[in-house]
């Protein structure tokens, strides 16, 4: 079998991570063969030439053909997996928000051509910035395509989660269970650990025990972990000088690879749009904890969202409302 996958901004720092790492069965294993199509502008396409004379020095043995264009007819024709990552990163002081109206506009076009020439089971996921009202935007663009399979990314935030607490309690990451990401990936989102686990037992439990009660657990998860988390990006671009890139791109396989194969070792988090579960307005990109099952996302219902949990969910969807209404005011939606 061979699967079509398409990256835009496939010549900036995230596509040249992601590249190397699909040509290499890190997405789909070692039996699938795909064909690369790598949209750019312009002013980008060189360096995704550059990247696919690199791939072909890879001489990867699953990789069929790589395509570079700038027309997102083309690079969309056929697809089954699109990564949208082309857009411009936000930079050192820049909030999210600054980058409604900077990258909106590129997300309309491109759900047009994904709508005209995409195969029939195309999935999506958006990693460009503000991924979830993008993923709004492009879904909104693709009539006829099924808005669930419009995805934005918040396993980086996932993975972040569950780094700091496999570092905090000294257990591998592939032991914690069960932590969500609520809400936009921005600084409102949500981490979750109330229904984590270790080992089979409870995260809140074991925090407890490591910070000598719940109250001080619970002092650790508001002012510490949670803003370590949701403003990691932030960190990473202080720290590196430039915005999280190795990570980001292996949180994009990880989604797209669980979406395809299915969830191992509980649930995950994924921004898709809702259903009106938990009360977040249907349509709304937002992350939920899903598990995949039989290559489809289902939202993990009927968790007990405590005086903790509803608030900060409830704070990070108004969030994710008022940029919807922002894209609608611009005319994006
Ligand atoms: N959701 C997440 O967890 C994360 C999202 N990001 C976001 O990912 C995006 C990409 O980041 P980087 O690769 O570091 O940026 P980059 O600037 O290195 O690459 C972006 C590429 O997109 C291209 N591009 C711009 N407009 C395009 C269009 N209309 N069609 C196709 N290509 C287009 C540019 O020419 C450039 O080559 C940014 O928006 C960044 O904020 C970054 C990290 C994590
Ligand atoms: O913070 C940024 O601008 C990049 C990003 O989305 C992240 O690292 O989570």
């Amino acid at each position: 079998m061979t699967t079509t996958i398409t990256i835009t901004g496939a010549g900036g720092q995230i596509g040249y991570a992601l590249l190397f790492r699909i040509a290499a069965g890190d997405l789909l294993g070692p039996d699938e063969r795909v064909r690369l199509k790598l949209l750019e502008i312009p002013q980008g396409l060189r360096g995704a030439e550059g990247a696919a004379l690199e791939l072909q020095d890879g001489a990867f043995g699953l990789l069929e053909s790589v395509d570079v264009t700038d027309d997102a007819g083309v690079a969309f024709d056929g697809t089954n997996i699109a990564f949208l990552v082309g857009s411009r990163p936000r930079t050192a002081g820049m909030e999210r928000g600054d980058l409604l109206a900077a990258n909106g506009g590129i997300f309309g076009p491109q759900g047009q051509a994904l709508n005209a020439g995409a195969a029939d089971d195309v999935r999506i996921v958006v990693v460009g910035n503000p991924a979830n009202t993008n993923a709004l935007i492009a879904a909104a663009h693709a009539p006829d395509i099924p808005s669930e399979r419009f995805t934005a990314l918040t396993r980086l935030d996932h993975n972040r989660a569950v780094g700091q607490l496999s570092t905090l309690l000294g257990v591998p990451a592939s032991e914690v269970r069960d932590v969500t990401i609520w809400g936009n990936h921005s600084a409102t989102q949500f981490p979750d650990v109330a229904h984590a686990t270790v080992g089979g037992r409870g995260v809140p439990e074991l925090l407890a025990e490591r910070f000598g009660g719940e109250v001080a657990a619970r002092a650790w998860l508001a002012d510490e972990f949670i803003p370590r988390v949701a403003k990691r990006g932030a960190e990473i671009i202080e720290v590196r000088g430039s915005s999280s890139v190795a990570s980001a791109a292996n949180a994009a396989i990880d989604h797209v690879r669980d979406w395809v194969h299915g969830t191992q070792n509980g649930w995950t988090s994924v921004a898709l749009p809702s259903d009106g579960s938990y009360d977040v307005p249907a349509g709304l990109v937002s992350s939920f904890p899903a598990r995949s099952v039989d290559g489809a996302w289902q939202i993990v219902r009927d968790l007990d969202l405590d005086d903790f949990a509803a608030p900060r969910i409830a704070a990070s969807v108004a969030e994710l409302v008022e940029e919807r209404e922002a894209v609608r005011t611009l005319g994006l939606l």
